[in-house]
Protein backbone atom coordinates (compact mmCIF):
# COMPACT_ATOMS: atom_id res chain seq x y z
CA UNK A 1 0.00 0.00 0.00
CA UNK A 2 1.21 3.83 -0.95
CA UNK A 3 1.19 5.56 1.84
CA UNK A 4 0.76 9.14 1.25
CA UNK A 5 2.36 12.13 3.39
CA UNK A 6 -0.43 14.42 4.89
CA UNK A 7 1.15 17.43 3.26
CA UNK A 8 0.19 15.79 -0.09
CA UNK A 9 -3.26 15.01 0.02
CA UNK A 10 -3.71 18.94 0.51
CA UNK A 11 -4.86 20.81 -2.62
CA UNK A 12 -1.50 22.15 -4.18
CA UNK A 13 -2.29 25.68 -4.16
CA UNK A 14 -2.91 26.14 -0.66
CA UNK A 15 0.42 24.37 -0.21
CA UNK A 16 2.09 26.57 -2.54
CA UNK A 17 0.73 29.71 0.04
CA UNK A 18 1.82 27.67 2.68
CA UNK A 19 5.15 28.60 1.88
CA UNK A 20 4.59 31.84 2.03
CA UNK A 21 3.63 31.69 5.62
CA UNK A 22 7.29 33.24 7.30
CA UNK A 23 6.50 35.95 4.62
CA UNK A 24 3.07 37.15 6.19
CA UNK A 25 3.80 40.17 7.52
CA UNK A 26 5.34 41.33 4.39
CA UNK A 27 2.14 39.95 2.44
CA UNK A 28 -0.17 42.11 4.68
CA UNK A 29 1.73 45.66 3.70
CA UNK A 30 1.28 44.34 0.18
CA UNK A 31 -2.63 43.96 0.86
CA UNK A 32 -2.40 47.18 2.94
CA UNK A 33 -0.85 49.25 0.78
CA UNK A 34 -2.93 47.66 -2.64
CA UNK A 35 -6.02 48.52 -0.93
CA UNK A 36 -4.86 52.07 0.02
CA UNK A 37 -3.88 52.24 -3.58
CA UNK A 38 -7.43 51.41 -5.01
CA UNK A 39 -8.96 53.58 -1.79
CA UNK A 40 -7.07 56.72 -3.07
CA UNK A 41 -8.12 55.43 -6.62
CA UNK A 42 -11.95 55.76 -5.71
CA UNK A 43 -11.17 59.14 -2.99
CA UNK A 44 -9.76 61.07 -6.02
CA UNK A 45 -12.35 60.35 -8.23
CA UNK A 46 -14.92 61.06 -5.83
CA UNK A 47 -13.20 64.58 -4.41
CA UNK A 48 -12.64 65.21 -8.04
CA UNK A 49 -16.33 65.00 -8.53
CA UNK A 50 -16.98 67.12 -5.78
CA UNK A 51 -14.92 69.21 -7.05
CA UNK A 52 -16.54 69.97 -10.06
CA UNK A 53 -19.84 70.02 -8.74
CA UNK A 54 -19.29 72.31 -6.28
CA UNK A 55 -17.16 75.09 -8.43
CA UNK A 56 -20.25 74.85 -10.89
CA UNK A 57 -21.79 76.85 -7.97
CA UNK A 58 -19.45 79.37 -8.15
CA UNK A 59 -18.37 79.72 -4.03
CA UNK A 60 -15.48 81.82 -2.97
CA UNK A 61 -12.09 79.99 -3.77
CA UNK A 62 -11.57 78.98 -0.05
CA UNK A 63 -14.29 76.65 -0.25
CA UNK A 64 -12.79 74.46 -2.52
CA UNK A 65 -9.47 74.61 -1.17
CA UNK A 66 -9.18 71.55 1.59
CA UNK A 67 -10.95 69.61 -1.83
CA UNK A 68 -7.92 70.71 -4.28
CA UNK A 69 -5.31 70.10 -1.10
CA UNK A 70 -6.66 66.45 -0.88
CA UNK A 71 -7.28 65.62 -5.23
CA UNK A 72 -3.54 66.46 -4.84
CA UNK A 73 -2.28 64.59 -2.01
CA UNK A 74 -4.08 61.69 -3.36
CA UNK A 75 -3.01 61.81 -6.60
CA UNK A 76 0.48 61.60 -5.33
CA UNK A 77 0.06 59.11 -2.65
CA UNK A 78 -1.47 56.86 -4.93
CA UNK A 79 1.94 56.11 -7.07
CA UNK A 80 3.65 55.57 -3.47
CA UNK A 81 1.10 53.36 -2.29
CA UNK A 82 1.01 51.41 -5.57
CA UNK A 83 5.02 51.18 -5.87
CA UNK A 84 4.85 49.83 -2.02
CA UNK A 85 2.41 47.60 -3.36
CA UNK A 86 4.55 46.27 -6.57
CA UNK A 87 7.59 46.31 -4.13
CA UNK A 88 6.22 43.76 -1.60
CA UNK A 89 4.08 41.75 -3.56
CA UNK A 90 7.12 40.96 -5.94
CA UNK A 91 9.69 40.41 -3.18
CA UNK A 92 6.84 37.91 -1.58
CA UNK A 93 6.79 36.18 -4.75
CA UNK A 94 10.00 36.25 -5.76
CA UNK A 95 11.39 35.05 -2.31
CA UNK A 96 8.71 31.85 -2.67
CA UNK A 97 9.71 31.61 -5.92
CA UNK A 98 13.39 30.86 -5.04
CA UNK A 99 12.43 28.68 -2.27
CA UNK A 100 9.97 26.55 -4.23
CA UNK A 101 13.37 26.30 -7.16
CA UNK A 102 15.43 25.01 -4.80
CA UNK A 103 13.00 22.53 -3.34
CA UNK A 104 12.18 21.17 -7.10
CA UNK A 105 15.79 21.39 -7.65
CA UNK A 106 16.85 19.13 -4.43
CA UNK A 107 13.98 17.10 -5.31
CA UNK A 108 14.99 16.42 -8.71
CA UNK A 109 18.36 15.92 -7.70
CA UNK A 110 17.59 12.97 -5.04
CA UNK A 111 15.49 11.49 -7.31
CA UNK A 112 18.11 11.22 -10.10
CA UNK A 113 18.73 8.69 -11.80
CA UNK A 114 16.33 5.99 -10.52
CA UNK A 115 13.64 7.78 -10.01
CA UNK A 116 12.98 10.05 -12.50
CA UNK A 117 11.90 7.08 -14.94
CA UNK A 118 8.12 8.64 -15.42
CA UNK A 119 9.52 11.85 -16.10
CA UNK A 120 10.92 13.34 -19.67
CA UNK A 121 14.12 15.53 -20.47
CA UNK A 122 11.76 18.29 -21.83
CA UNK A 123 8.70 17.76 -19.03
CA UNK A 124 11.44 18.05 -16.53
CA UNK A 125 12.65 21.23 -18.02
CA UNK A 126 9.12 22.29 -18.41
CA UNK A 127 8.43 21.50 -14.69
CA UNK A 128 11.70 23.40 -13.45
CA UNK A 129 11.42 26.47 -15.57
CA UNK A 130 7.69 27.56 -16.51
CA UNK A 131 5.67 25.90 -13.62
CA UNK A 132 7.85 27.51 -11.25
CA UNK A 133 7.67 30.70 -12.68
CA UNK A 134 4.11 30.85 -13.15
CA UNK A 135 4.18 30.57 -8.93
CA UNK A 136 5.06 34.18 -8.91
CA UNK A 137 1.35 34.75 -10.19
CA UNK A 138 -0.53 33.33 -7.25
CA UNK A 139 0.91 35.97 -4.79
CA UNK A 140 1.16 39.23 -7.18
CA UNK A 141 -1.99 38.41 -8.92
CA UNK A 142 -4.10 35.87 -6.50
CA UNK A 143 -3.43 37.01 -3.32
CA UNK A 144 -3.30 40.34 -2.97
CA UNK A 145 -5.73 42.11 -5.85
CA UNK A 146 -8.84 40.22 -4.43
CA UNK A 147 -8.16 41.07 -0.83
CA UNK A 148 -7.56 44.95 -1.89
CA UNK A 149 -10.59 44.52 -3.67
CA UNK A 150 -12.68 43.58 -0.85
CA UNK A 151 -11.14 46.02 1.30
CA UNK A 152 -11.04 49.19 -0.89
CA UNK A 153 -14.53 48.21 -2.27
CA UNK A 154 -15.94 47.25 1.11
CA UNK A 155 -14.86 51.22 1.82
CA UNK A 156 -16.18 52.51 -1.19
CA UNK A 157 -19.40 50.99 -0.30
CA UNK A 158 -19.50 52.31 3.37
CA UNK A 159 -18.94 55.94 2.00
CA UNK A 160 -21.77 55.35 -0.40
CA UNK A 161 -24.17 54.12 2.12
CA UNK A 162 -23.55 57.21 4.36
CA UNK A 163 -24.71 58.87 1.18
CA UNK A 164 -27.50 57.06 0.16
CA UNK A 165 -28.45 53.81 1.52
CA UNK A 166 -29.95 51.99 -1.55
CA UNK A 167 -27.37 53.27 -4.10
CA UNK A 168 -24.65 51.72 -1.66
CA UNK A 169 -26.96 47.99 -1.70
CA UNK A 170 -26.71 48.39 -5.85
CA UNK A 171 -23.09 48.92 -5.97
CA UNK A 172 -22.52 46.40 -3.67
CA UNK A 173 -24.40 43.86 -5.59
CA UNK A 174 -22.51 45.32 -8.52
CA UNK A 175 -19.06 44.77 -7.05
CA UNK A 176 -20.37 41.37 -5.68
CA UNK A 177 -21.15 40.52 -9.35
CA UNK A 178 -18.35 41.35 -11.03
CA UNK A 179 -15.96 40.48 -8.21
CA UNK A 180 -16.94 37.27 -7.35
CA UNK A 181 -19.40 35.58 -9.96
CA UNK A 182 -17.47 36.92 -13.37
CA UNK A 183 -14.40 35.92 -12.11
CA UNK A 184 -15.80 32.71 -11.29
CA UNK A 185 -17.22 32.43 -14.56
CA UNK A 186 -13.98 32.96 -16.10
CA UNK A 187 -12.54 30.21 -14.08
CA UNK A 188 -14.76 27.42 -15.16
CA UNK A 189 -13.89 28.62 -19.34
CA UNK A 190 -10.38 28.57 -18.13
CA UNK A 191 -9.69 25.69 -16.00
CA UNK A 192 -9.60 22.87 -18.57
CA UNK A 193 -7.87 24.98 -21.00
CA UNK A 194 -5.61 26.17 -18.11
CA UNK A 195 -5.04 22.54 -17.73
CA UNK A 196 -4.50 21.39 -21.17
CA UNK A 197 -2.40 23.73 -21.76
CA UNK A 198 0.04 23.48 -19.09
CA UNK A 199 0.24 19.62 -20.46
CA UNK A 200 0.39 21.00 -23.92
CA UNK A 201 3.00 23.05 -22.99
CA UNK A 202 5.03 20.00 -21.37
CA UNK A 203 4.51 17.83 -24.26
CA UNK A 204 5.83 20.49 -27.05
CA UNK A 205 9.16 21.12 -24.63
CA UNK A 206 9.58 17.30 -24.71
CA UNK A 207 9.32 17.31 -28.57
CA UNK A 208 12.02 19.93 -28.83
CA UNK A 209 14.09 18.85 -26.06
CA UNK A 210 13.80 15.34 -28.14
CA UNK A 211 14.35 16.44 -31.95
CA UNK A 212 17.38 19.24 -31.08
CA UNK A 213 19.18 16.41 -28.76
CA UNK A 214 18.06 13.38 -32.21
CA UNK A 215 18.67 15.70 -35.03
CA UNK A 216 21.43 13.49 -36.73
CA UNK A 217 19.46 10.29 -36.31
CA UNK A 218 16.61 11.87 -37.27
CA UNK A 219 18.08 13.40 -40.46
CA UNK A 220 20.17 9.90 -41.17
CA UNK A 221 16.72 7.77 -40.86
CA UNK A 222 15.03 10.50 -43.13
CA UNK A 223 12.60 11.11 -39.87
CA UNK A 224 12.69 14.85 -40.02
CA UNK A 225 9.39 15.65 -41.60
CA UNK A 226 7.60 13.44 -39.52
CA UNK A 227 9.40 15.20 -36.44
CA UNK A 228 8.64 18.47 -37.58
CA UNK A 229 4.86 17.46 -38.15
CA UNK A 230 4.71 16.01 -34.36
CA UNK A 231 6.27 19.29 -33.05
CA UNK A 232 3.52 21.24 -35.25
CA UNK A 233 1.12 19.14 -34.24
CA UNK A 234 2.03 19.66 -30.51
CA UNK A 235 2.18 23.53 -31.07
CA UNK A 236 -0.98 23.60 -32.74
CA UNK A 237 -2.32 22.04 -29.56
CA UNK A 238 -0.32 24.16 -27.42
CA UNK A 239 -2.48 27.73 -29.36
CA UNK A 240 -5.68 26.03 -29.45
CA UNK A 241 -5.55 25.27 -25.31
CA UNK A 242 -3.95 29.21 -25.22
CA UNK A 243 -6.51 30.53 -27.57
CA UNK A 244 -9.57 29.36 -25.04
CA UNK A 245 -7.50 30.58 -22.00
CA UNK A 246 -7.73 34.05 -23.88
CA UNK A 247 -11.28 33.67 -24.27
CA UNK A 248 -12.14 33.37 -20.99
CA UNK A 249 -10.52 36.10 -20.41
CA UNK A 250 -12.19 38.31 -22.75
CA UNK A 251 -15.18 36.80 -21.27
CA UNK A 252 -14.22 37.98 -17.76
CA UNK A 253 -13.13 41.48 -18.94
CA UNK A 254 -16.26 42.24 -21.27
CA UNK A 255 -18.66 41.05 -18.65
CA UNK A 256 -16.94 43.05 -16.08
CA UNK A 257 -17.51 45.92 -18.33
CA UNK A 258 -21.14 45.12 -18.66
CA UNK A 259 -21.29 44.88 -14.91
CA UNK A 260 -20.07 47.94 -14.03
CA UNK A 261 -22.16 50.12 -16.88
CA UNK A 262 -25.75 48.51 -15.34
CA UNK A 263 -24.02 49.33 -11.94
CA UNK A 264 -23.51 53.04 -12.58
CA UNK A 265 -26.46 53.33 -14.32
CA UNK A 266 -28.21 52.04 -11.51
CA UNK A 267 -26.59 54.19 -9.00
CA UNK A 268 -27.04 57.01 -11.13
CA UNK A 269 -30.69 56.40 -11.63
CA UNK A 270 -30.99 56.20 -8.07
CA UNK A 271 -29.02 59.35 -7.29
CA UNK A 272 -31.43 61.32 -9.41
CA UNK A 273 -34.82 59.83 -7.72
CA UNK A 274 -33.14 60.56 -4.70
CA UNK A 275 -31.90 64.42 -5.73
CA UNK A 276 -35.49 64.80 -6.99
CA UNK A 277 -37.25 63.96 -3.84
CA UNK A 278 -34.86 66.25 -1.97
CA UNK A 279 -33.42 63.39 -0.46
CA UNK A 280 -29.90 64.26 -1.75
CA UNK A 281 -27.68 67.36 -2.74
CA UNK A 282 -26.86 68.01 -6.04
CA UNK A 283 -23.08 68.31 -5.18
CA UNK A 284 -23.51 64.54 -3.25
CA UNK A 285 -25.17 63.04 -6.04
CA UNK A 286 -22.02 63.33 -8.18
CA UNK A 287 -19.72 62.33 -5.81
CA UNK A 288 -22.20 58.83 -5.21
CA UNK A 289 -21.38 57.98 -9.07
CA UNK A 290 -18.19 59.19 -9.62
CA UNK A 291 -17.81 56.62 -6.09
CA UNK A 292 -19.33 54.44 -7.37
CA UNK A 293 -17.97 54.16 -10.93
CA UNK A 294 -14.60 54.45 -9.45
CA UNK A 295 -14.44 51.41 -7.18
CA UNK A 296 -15.03 48.56 -9.63
CA UNK A 297 -11.16 49.63 -10.21
CA UNK A 298 -11.14 47.41 -7.27
CA UNK A 299 -12.53 44.47 -8.85
CA UNK A 300 -11.35 45.02 -12.59
CA UNK A 301 -8.29 42.83 -12.60
CA UNK A 302 -10.45 39.82 -10.69
CA UNK A 303 -11.58 38.07 -13.50
CA UNK A 304 -7.88 38.02 -15.16
CA UNK A 305 -6.25 37.26 -11.89
CA UNK A 306 -8.61 34.27 -11.38
CA UNK A 307 -8.35 33.05 -14.81
CA UNK A 308 -4.59 32.65 -14.34
CA UNK A 309 -4.82 31.49 -10.98
CA UNK A 310 -6.39 28.44 -12.57
CA UNK A 311 -3.30 28.15 -14.73
CA UNK A 312 -1.46 28.27 -11.76
CA UNK A 313 -3.07 25.45 -10.36
CA UNK A 314 -2.39 23.45 -12.84
CA UNK A 315 1.11 24.05 -12.30
CA UNK A 316 1.19 24.07 -8.80
CA UNK A 317 -0.23 20.54 -9.42
CA UNK A 318 2.81 19.77 -11.44
CA UNK A 319 5.28 21.27 -9.28
CA UNK A 320 3.71 19.25 -6.27
CA UNK A 321 4.19 15.98 -7.99
CA UNK A 322 7.54 16.39 -7.98
CA UNK A 323 7.59 17.26 -4.97
CA UNK A 324 5.78 14.34 -3.50
CA UNK A 325 7.30 11.83 -6.04
CA UNK A 326 8.68 9.04 -3.16
CA UNK A 327 12.29 8.46 -2.71
CA UNK A 328 14.18 6.01 -4.62
CA UNK A 329 15.85 4.74 -1.78
CA UNK A 330 15.71 5.57 2.01
CA UNK A 331 17.88 7.77 3.82
CA UNK A 332 18.18 6.67 7.40
CA UNK A 333 16.78 9.04 9.86
CA UNK A 334 20.15 8.32 12.47
CA UNK A 335 22.57 7.59 9.75
CA UNK A 336 25.82 5.46 11.07
CA UNK A 337 29.25 7.29 11.43
CA UNK A 338 30.65 7.74 7.86
CA UNK A 339 32.82 4.56 7.05
CA UNK A 340 36.52 4.86 6.87
CA UNK A 341 38.33 3.19 4.22
CA UNK A 342 39.58 0.21 3.81
CA UNK A 343 35.66 -0.86 2.33
CA UNK A 344 34.52 -4.23 2.40
CA UNK A 345 31.29 -4.63 0.32
CA UNK A 346 29.16 -7.86 0.77
CA UNK A 347 25.58 -8.29 -1.04
CA UNK A 348 24.02 -11.44 0.16
CA UNK A 349 20.90 -12.88 -1.46
CA UNK A 350 20.62 -9.40 -3.19
CA UNK A 351 17.06 -8.75 -4.85
CA UNK A 352 15.95 -5.58 -7.00
CA UNK A 353 13.09 -4.51 -9.40
CA UNK A 354 12.29 -1.60 -10.78
CA UNK A 355 8.82 -1.68 -10.25
CA UNK A 356 6.23 -4.02 -8.93
CA UNK A 357 4.94 -5.73 -11.69
CA UNK A 358 8.37 -5.70 -13.42
CA UNK A 359 10.74 -8.98 -13.48
CA UNK A 360 13.96 -9.03 -11.21
CA UNK A 361 16.47 -7.52 -12.19
CA UNK A 362 18.87 -8.82 -9.91
CA UNK A 363 17.57 -12.04 -8.28
CA UNK A 364 19.74 -13.63 -5.57
CA UNK A 365 22.91 -12.18 -6.26
CA UNK A 366 25.99 -12.71 -3.83
CA UNK A 367 29.05 -10.43 -4.18
CA UNK A 368 32.10 -9.90 -1.79
CA UNK A 369 34.32 -6.68 -3.11
CA UNK A 370 37.23 -6.74 -0.74
CA UNK A 371 39.80 -4.30 -0.14
CA UNK A 372 42.80 -4.41 -2.80
CA UNK A 373 41.10 -6.98 -5.06
CA UNK A 374 39.88 -6.26 -8.22
CA UNK A 375 36.31 -7.72 -8.68
CA UNK A 376 34.70 -8.07 -12.96
CA UNK A 377 31.30 -8.58 -13.17
CA UNK A 378 30.17 -9.90 -16.87
CA UNK A 379 27.26 -10.67 -18.87
CA UNK A 380 25.36 -9.99 -21.12
CA UNK A 381 23.19 -6.76 -22.39
CA UNK A 382 20.43 -6.79 -19.52
CA UNK A 383 21.85 -8.88 -17.16
CA UNK A 384 21.56 -6.48 -14.42
CA UNK A 385 25.33 -5.10 -14.39
CA UNK A 386 24.57 -1.58 -14.29
CA UNK A 387 21.76 -2.86 -11.60
CA UNK A 388 24.47 -3.78 -9.20
CA UNK A 389 26.29 -0.49 -9.78
CA UNK A 390 23.40 1.67 -9.01
CA UNK A 391 22.46 -0.38 -5.56
CA UNK A 392 26.38 0.09 -4.85
CA UNK A 393 26.05 4.29 -5.20
CA UNK A 394 22.37 4.24 -3.51
CA UNK A 395 20.72 4.84 -6.25
CA UNK A 396 18.30 1.96 -5.47
CA UNK A 397 17.57 0.07 -2.25
CA UNK A 398 17.24 -3.61 -2.44
CA UNK A 399 13.87 -5.16 -1.88
CA UNK A 400 15.69 -8.52 -0.64
CA UNK A 401 18.67 -9.77 0.76
CA UNK A 402 21.48 -7.72 2.09
CA UNK A 403 23.70 -5.02 1.17
CA UNK A 404 26.88 -4.55 3.91
CA UNK A 405 29.70 -2.08 3.81
CA UNK A 406 32.45 -2.70 6.30
CA UNK A 407 29.41 -5.25 8.32
CA UNK A 408 26.75 -2.66 8.59
CA UNK A 409 24.07 -2.29 6.71
CA UNK A 410 24.46 -0.08 3.53
CA UNK A 411 21.04 1.62 3.85
CA UNK A 412 21.89 2.74 7.67
CA UNK A 413 24.68 5.24 6.20
CA UNK A 414 23.75 8.43 4.71
CA UNK A 415 23.76 8.40 0.90
CA UNK A 416 25.93 11.58 0.64
CA UNK A 417 28.93 8.97 2.91
CA UNK A 418 28.49 6.01 0.92
CA UNK A 419 28.81 7.86 -2.26
CA UNK A 420 32.09 9.57 -0.58
CA UNK A 421 33.63 5.59 -0.15
CA UNK A 422 32.11 4.24 -3.31
CA UNK A 423 32.28 5.56 -6.50
CA UNK A 424 33.45 6.06 -9.83
CA UNK A 425 32.63 5.98 -13.38
CA UNK A 426 28.95 5.66 -15.10
CA UNK A 427 28.03 3.87 -17.53
CA UNK A 428 27.11 7.10 -19.41
CA UNK A 429 29.21 9.49 -18.02
CA UNK A 430 28.39 12.89 -18.53
CA UNK A 431 30.64 15.25 -20.12
CA UNK A 432 29.69 18.94 -19.23
CA UNK A 433 29.64 21.70 -21.82
CA UNK A 434 32.73 23.63 -19.96
CA UNK A 435 36.49 23.25 -20.14
CA UNK A 436 38.48 19.96 -19.99
CA UNK A 437 39.50 22.09 -16.37
CA UNK A 438 36.40 22.35 -14.86
CA UNK A 439 34.90 18.87 -15.84
CA UNK A 440 37.43 17.04 -14.17
CA UNK A 441 37.62 19.30 -11.08
CA UNK A 442 33.75 17.97 -10.64
CA UNK A 443 35.25 14.96 -8.59
CA UNK A 444 37.30 17.11 -6.62
CA UNK A 445 36.56 21.19 -6.58
CA UNK A 446 39.72 21.77 -4.59
CA UNK A 447 42.03 19.71 -6.57
CA UNK A 448 45.58 21.19 -7.70
CA UNK A 449 47.09 21.65 -10.85
CA UNK A 450 49.43 18.77 -9.66
CA UNK A 451 46.57 16.39 -9.16
CA UNK A 452 44.51 17.33 -12.64
CA UNK A 453 47.68 16.01 -14.17
CA UNK A 454 48.25 12.57 -12.19
CA UNK A 455 44.74 11.91 -12.68
CA UNK A 456 45.24 12.62 -16.63
CA UNK A 457 48.26 11.09 -16.56
CA UNK A 458 47.11 7.70 -15.67
CA UNK A 459 44.49 7.84 -17.35
CA UNK A 460 47.15 8.38 -20.55
CA UNK A 461 45.37 11.75 -21.51
CA UNK A 462 48.06 14.44 -20.33
CA UNK A 463 49.87 14.11 -23.34
CA UNK A 464 46.91 15.32 -25.48
CA UNK A 465 45.80 17.84 -23.17
CA UNK A 466 49.39 19.07 -23.64
CA UNK A 467 49.50 18.84 -27.13
CA UNK A 468 45.83 21.37 -27.38
CA UNK A 469 46.44 25.16 -28.20
CA UNK A 470 44.21 25.74 -25.11
CA UNK A 471 45.68 23.30 -22.74
CA UNK A 472 43.45 21.97 -19.95
CA UNK A 473 41.37 25.32 -20.65
CA UNK A 474 39.70 23.71 -23.63
CA UNK A 475 36.51 23.78 -24.30
CA UNK A 476 34.80 20.49 -24.86
CA UNK A 477 31.42 21.58 -26.20
CA UNK A 478 28.03 20.69 -25.63
CA UNK A 479 28.12 16.49 -24.02
CA UNK A 480 31.92 16.60 -25.07
CA UNK A 481 31.11 16.59 -28.58
CA UNK A 482 34.88 18.11 -29.61
CA UNK A 483 35.71 14.92 -28.18
CA UNK A 484 36.66 11.81 -29.39
CA UNK A 485 34.88 8.58 -27.99
CA UNK A 486 38.18 7.42 -26.32
CA UNK A 487 39.00 10.98 -25.05
CA UNK A 488 35.42 11.25 -23.47
CA UNK A 489 35.97 7.91 -21.86
CA UNK A 490 39.44 8.86 -20.96
CA UNK A 491 38.23 12.03 -19.02
CA UNK A 492 35.13 9.99 -17.13
CA UNK A 493 38.13 7.57 -16.11
CA UNK A 494 40.73 10.40 -15.12
CA UNK A 495 37.63 12.09 -13.08
CA UNK A 496 36.91 9.09 -11.10
CA UNK A 497 40.94 8.50 -10.24
CA UNK A 498 40.76 12.05 -8.97
CA UNK A 499 37.89 11.43 -6.91
CA UNK A 500 39.65 9.07 -5.35
CA UNK A 501 37.25 6.70 -3.51
CA UNK A 502 37.53 3.38 -1.57
CA UNK A 503 35.69 1.38 -3.67
CA UNK A 504 36.03 2.38 -7.85
CA UNK A 505 32.82 1.26 -9.79
CA UNK A 506 33.68 1.42 -13.76
CA UNK A 507 30.41 0.53 -15.28
CA UNK A 508 31.38 -0.32 -18.91
CA UNK A 509 34.49 1.91 -19.25
CA UNK A 510 35.25 0.70 -22.60
CA UNK A 511 31.81 1.54 -24.28
CA UNK A 512 31.51 2.42 -27.93
CA UNK A 513 34.75 1.94 -28.21
CA UNK A 514 36.65 0.52 -31.30
CA UNK A 515 38.67 -2.57 -30.72
CA UNK A 516 41.97 -1.39 -30.67
CA UNK A 517 40.76 2.06 -28.60
CA UNK A 518 39.29 -0.65 -25.95
CA UNK A 519 42.32 -2.65 -25.61
CA UNK A 520 44.44 0.45 -25.05
CA UNK A 521 42.46 1.52 -22.49
CA UNK A 522 41.23 -1.71 -20.60
CA UNK A 523 45.05 -1.99 -20.80
CA UNK A 524 45.74 1.11 -18.77
CA UNK A 525 42.35 1.14 -16.51
CA UNK A 526 43.64 -2.53 -15.20
CA UNK A 527 47.28 -0.49 -14.53
CA UNK A 528 45.79 1.75 -12.72
CA UNK A 529 43.68 0.04 -10.77
CA UNK A 530 45.85 -2.09 -9.47
CA UNK A 531 46.05 -2.81 -5.68
CA UNK A 532 42.80 -0.58 -6.13
CA UNK A 533 39.28 -1.91 -4.62
CA UNK A 534 37.68 -2.09 -8.01
CA UNK A 535 34.46 -3.46 -9.22
CA UNK A 536 34.77 -3.35 -13.52
CA UNK A 537 31.38 -4.17 -14.87
CA UNK A 538 32.18 -5.21 -18.71
CA UNK A 539 31.21 -6.92 -21.34
CA UNK A 540 34.20 -6.96 -23.07
CA UNK A 541 36.46 -9.80 -22.03
CA UNK A 542 39.78 -8.44 -22.95
CA UNK A 543 42.18 -8.91 -20.46
CA UNK A 544 40.22 -9.94 -17.25
CA UNK A 545 43.03 -12.41 -16.51
CA UNK A 546 44.26 -9.72 -14.78
CA UNK A 547 41.76 -9.49 -12.49
CA UNK A 548 40.98 -11.25 -8.71
CA UNK A 549 37.96 -12.34 -9.42
CA UNK A 550 35.26 -12.68 -12.24
CA UNK A 551 31.19 -12.88 -11.31
CA UNK A 552 29.45 -13.78 -14.74
CA UNK A 553 25.83 -12.49 -14.08
CA UNK A 554 22.94 -13.81 -16.48
CA UNK A 555 19.58 -12.68 -16.60
CA UNK A 556 19.85 -11.40 -12.81
CA UNK A 557 21.72 -14.10 -11.09
CA UNK A 558 25.26 -15.26 -10.92
CA UNK A 559 25.34 -18.54 -12.59
CA UNK A 560 29.76 -18.47 -12.78
CA UNK A 561 32.97 -16.85 -10.75
CA UNK A 562 36.08 -17.89 -10.73
CA UNK A 563 39.69 -16.63 -12.24
CA UNK A 564 39.53 -16.26 -16.35
CA UNK A 565 41.88 -19.19 -16.39
CA UNK A 566 39.00 -21.34 -15.03
CA UNK A 567 35.80 -19.86 -16.56
CA UNK A 568 37.80 -20.30 -19.80
CA UNK A 569 38.40 -24.29 -19.00
CA UNK A 570 34.81 -24.84 -17.62
CA UNK A 571 32.27 -25.35 -20.37
CA UNK A 572 29.17 -22.12 -19.63
CA UNK A 573 28.27 -18.78 -20.47
CA UNK A 574 31.78 -17.08 -19.36
CA UNK A 575 33.24 -19.95 -22.04
CA UNK A 576 30.97 -18.77 -24.89
CA UNK A 577 30.78 -15.43 -24.58
CA UNK A 578 34.65 -15.45 -24.72
CA UNK A 579 34.63 -17.62 -27.55
CA UNK A 580 32.64 -15.25 -29.43
CA UNK A 581 34.06 -12.41 -28.68
CA UNK A 582 37.40 -14.38 -29.61
CA UNK A 583 35.83 -15.40 -32.94
CA UNK A 584 34.70 -11.33 -33.29
CA UNK A 585 38.38 -10.47 -32.87
CA UNK A 586 37.65 -8.60 -30.01
CA UNK A 587 39.56 -10.18 -27.31
CA UNK A 588 43.06 -8.75 -27.89
CA UNK A 589 45.78 -10.98 -26.36
CA UNK A 590 45.43 -10.48 -22.08
CA UNK A 591 47.95 -7.45 -21.23
CA UNK A 592 50.20 -9.03 -18.40
CA UNK A 593 49.21 -7.06 -15.46
N1 LIG B 1 15.31 2.43 -14.92
C1 LIG B 1 14.84 1.22 -15.25
N2 LIG B 1 13.53 0.98 -15.24
C2 LIG B 1 13.04 -0.24 -15.53
N3 LIG B 1 13.78 -1.29 -15.83
C3 LIG B 1 15.09 -1.12 -15.86
C4 LIG B 1 15.70 0.15 -15.58
N4 LIG B 1 17.04 0.01 -15.68
C5 LIG B 1 17.26 -1.28 -16.02
N5 LIG B 1 16.10 -1.96 -16.13
C6 LIG B 1 15.94 -3.37 -16.47
O1 LIG B 1 16.69 -4.13 -15.54
C7 LIG B 1 17.38 -5.18 -16.19
C8 LIG B 1 18.88 -5.08 -15.93
O2 LIG B 1 19.34 -3.86 -16.53
P1 LIG B 1 20.85 -3.38 -16.38
O3 LIG B 1 20.94 -2.02 -16.98
O4 LIG B 1 21.27 -3.55 -14.97
O5 LIG B 1 21.59 -4.45 -17.30
P2 LIG B 1 23.08 -4.44 -17.82
O6 LIG B 1 23.58 -5.82 -17.60
O7 LIG B 1 23.85 -3.34 -17.20
O8 LIG B 1 22.86 -4.18 -19.36
P3 LIG B 1 23.84 -3.41 -20.39
O9 LIG B 1 25.09 -4.24 -20.49
O10 LIG B 1 23.07 -3.42 -21.66
O11 LIG B 1 24.07 -2.06 -19.84
C9 LIG B 1 17.04 -5.07 -17.67
O12 LIG B 1 16.02 -5.99 -17.95
C10 LIG B 1 16.53 -3.65 -17.83
O13 LIG B 1 15.54 -3.59 -18.82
Amino acid sequence: MTVVPPAARRAPLPRLLALARPLRARLLVAVLAGAATTAAGIALLGVSGFLIARAAEHPSVTALTIAVVAVRALGVSRGVLRYVERLTSHDVAFRVLGDVRVRVYRTLARLAPAGLRELRSGDLLTRLVSDVDTVQDVFVRGVVPPAAAALAGGAAVGACAFLLAPAAGALAAGLLVAGVLVPLCSVLVARRAAHRAAAARGRLTTRVVDALSGAPDLIAFGARDRAIASLTAADRELTRQTRRNAFALALGAGLGTAVTGLTVWAVLLLGVAAVEDGDLGRVPSAVLVLTALAAFEAVAPLPAAAARLAETGSSARRIMGVLDAPDPVREPSRPLPPPEPPVTVRLRGVRVRYGPDDPWALDGVDLDLEPGRRVALVGPSGAGKSTVAALLLRFLDAQGGHVTLNGRDLAAYATDDVRRVIGGCPQHPHVFDSTLRENLRLARPGASDGELDAAAGAARLLPWIRSLPQGWDTPVGVHGARLSGGERQRLALARALLADPALLVLDEPTAHLDPAARAALTADLLRVTRGRTTLLITHDLTGLDAVDEIAVLDRGRIVQRGTHRDLVRRDGLYRRMWARSDAEGQSSPPPSS
